[in-house]
């Protein structure tokens, strides 16, 4: 099996390297060892296999992304002034398969209108649909043929879902006037505005559906690929040129978090092509420590400019998240708390094979806009002058995404007051198309140099990402307040309106009596509102659009002024999507497969 934690010394040449084997990436190298198993390819890994009972059960999602594992890397920003001076950690991927080993496996696919709104050719939502098809076997149901039947990855309700949670935020939402349907990814029903039961990367026997595991892993153990390597625990430091900035080779080193002892660098040849995949936040600091970057940032890191491109590692994107926790009538089966909390044993699910296992928490997904002009014009003219410029007539973009979840997800303690036996459900709130940006460059050549990274989050001049989760913030907790389980707003985690504030937390023995009113919030309300957003609001782990098509890359992947230097991950996005981003990852890397084989006439 080509799996190695070092480099054979038979292998000092290739036809093709990947760096990186994440989500993209080991789609890459699936699809173009399947067109061409003569082809020799070299997956290079900075993490390990992705042989963990945290990765293979969908429940133990969390774990992967504590401080402390090796799961994830944690890419740290610099103190953030306009975000209470708070350092943001964003964590991503770091073992084989990427972000598909350790995201939460919610999904969703993005709007029409986010794939034709790049004009970009060969990326329109029509263009893009059959890789969409070819990575899924969807179980849902498949009203108009726009899934994918017989793809690597399962998509499924997976093994448990929380029905009665599922089915009163799906009322409330209805009730409100946004439609539901049983499958609003379709890129057209409803505009894709609504909500949905949730589907998830999962498959209907409860594994994670991973792209390690659905197009790499078999690959290599089956026998008919030899030519097809991955060597894992190893970190790209970056790409080396010929005179005529043609890629020659990729200098790499073991990484330190697996390896005691010091490293020599080594290299190894590309004969065909070199493909950087190392994500949204690892692709840029590869490119900038190769020379290709804004000339300043390469002066400043003592980097010699090989190819002069200031858009790399500029424009950094994610989608901005704020967490809602509530008290709740549920019961012990119908929450995640009880791993969450730390009041089961992890083994014991394990050892009885608690159907629980199989679930993500998440049992609906939900894309939605304002219903009322007032919602708008409430937001302040400099909010209403953008709307109607960039969402009025595009139908189908959301203002944010609501996601509930069955479970108290931040720490322990803020709830340990109110006893073992309760449990609780938290709206999650992401804008999906968010004005601010950020950046991430290096700071000198080293690999182990801290990046220079900011989000960027909330910097957007008109404080326009603000009024959409301002918007989101009041509109989650009306849905919430009319699910016949709410129990009230679990305190510290909401914003601090004084007890004199029509908005201030309650919390209730029973459901909210009657006909139940919006809440109005006062100037000050709103104030208090911002203030917490800006102390809570992260990373919803969607990094995106740090080497943007039109800016770094041409619509074939191969970065400007090189030649045989593609890149394959979400850096690409020319712009957001309104999304969990895994979907478009595995999309990107079936489209850089596609265009490789053709551009290699392989499989002809
Ligand atoms: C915690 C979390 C939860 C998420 N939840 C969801 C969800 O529920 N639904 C959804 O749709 N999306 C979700 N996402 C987002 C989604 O998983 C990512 O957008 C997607 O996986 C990114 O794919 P990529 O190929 O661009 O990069 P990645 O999958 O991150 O791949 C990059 C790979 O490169 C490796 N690498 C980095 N630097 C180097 C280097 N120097 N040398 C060698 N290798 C390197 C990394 O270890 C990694 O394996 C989540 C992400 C996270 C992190």
């Amino acid at each position: 099996m080509g799996l190695y934690k070092e480099l054979p010394e038979s292998l000092t040449e290739v036809d093709i390297i990947i760096a990186g084997g994440g989500t993209a990436g080991c789609i890459v190298a699936a699809r173009l060892t399947d067109a061409d198993p003569s082809l020799s390819i070299l997956v290079i890994e900075r993490g390990s296999n992705n042989d963990l009972p945290t990765i293979a059960y969908p429940l133990f999602f969390m774990q992967n992304i504590v401080p402390g594992s090796k799961a994830s890397i944690f890419y740290q920003t610099a103190p953030e002034e306009q975000l209470d001076g708070r350092e943001i950690i964003v964590p991503a991927g770091g073992v084989l398969g990427g972000g598909s080993s350790i995201n939460l496996m919610m999904y969703t696919r993005a709007q029409r209108s986010d794939f034709d709104g790049w004009g970009v050719p060969g990326w329109s939502a029509d263009e893009m649909l059959p890789y969409l098809k070819k990575l899924e076997t969807y179980h849902g149901v498949d009203h108009n043929g726009t899934h994918g039947h017989d793809g690597p990855i399962n998509v499924s309700t997976g093994t448990f879902t929380s029905t009665r949670f599922q089915n009163e935020f799906l009322s409330v939402v209805e009730e409100t006037g946004w439609p539901t349907s049983d499958d609003l990814q379709n890129l057209d029903s409803s505009n894709g505005i609504g909500a949905q039961p949730a589907l998830r990367y999962v498959s209907p026997d409860g594994a994670r559906q991973d792209t390690a595991n659905r197009y790499l892993h078999p690959r290599l153990q089956s026998g008919t690929n030899p030519n097809l390597h991955v060597l894992l625990e190893t970190s790209v430091i970056r790409v080396l040129f010929d005179d005529n900035k043609r890629v020659r080779a990729v200098e790499f080193t073991r990484n330190p978090l697996y390896h005691d002892t010091h490293s020599p660098t080594q290299t190894v040849k590309a004969r065909k092509m070199i493909v950087i995949s190392s994500g949204a936040l690892g692709t840029p600091p590869i490119l900038e420590r190769s020379g290709i970057g804004s000339p300043e940032v390469l002066s400043r890191a003592k980097v010699e400019v090989v190819v002069p491109l200031p858009g790399v590692g500029a424009e950094y994107e994610d989608h901005q998240l704020c967490v809602y926790p509530y008290h709740s009538s549920l019961s012990p089966s119908e929450t995640a708390d009880s791993v969450a909390l730390g009041r089961v044993d992890p083994a014991t699910l394990i050892q009885n094979n608690d159907p629980t296992l199989g679930w993500n928490t998440m049992d609906v997904t939900c894309k939605l806009r304002p219903l009322a002009d007032k919602d708008i014009t409430d937001l302040g003219p400099a909010f209403e002058a953008a709307w109607n410029n960039d969402f009025a007539n595009t139908p189908d973009k959301p203002l944010g995404m609501i996601a509930p979840v069955a479970v108290f997800p931040n720490n322990p303690d803020l709830v340990s007051e109110f006893g073992p036996d309760k449990q609780y459900f938290s709206i999650s709130c992401f804008t999906v198309h968010p004005y601010s940006r950020g950046h991430i460059h290096i700071t000198s050549p080293e690999l182990t140099s801290p990046p220079d990274f900011k989000t960027g989050f909330l910097t957007d001049k008109n404080n326009l990402d603000i009024k959409m989760h301002i918007w989101l913030y009041k509109t989650q907790r009306e849905i919430a307040r009319r699910m016949p389980l709410y129990r009230g707003e679990v305190t510290p985690c909401h914003p601090p309106f004084p007890p004199s504030s029509k908005a201030s937390a309650v919390h209730l023995n029973q459901l909210l009596n009657g006909k139940v009113n919006n809440i109005s919030y006062t100037p000050q309300d709103d104030a208090i509102i911002e203030q917490h957003i800006r102390q809570n609001v992260s990373t919803t782990w969607h990094s995106l659009g740090t080497c943007k098509i039109g800016s770094v890359v041409d619509e074939n992947l191969n970065v400007y002024g090189t030649a045989g230097l593609k890149i394959a991950d979400l850096s690409v996005l020319p712009g957001n999507v309104a999304a969990n981003t895994n979907n478009m990852a595995m999309a990107v890397g079936e489209k850089a497969a596609g265009v490789i084989i053709g551009e290699l006439g392989l499989g002809l």
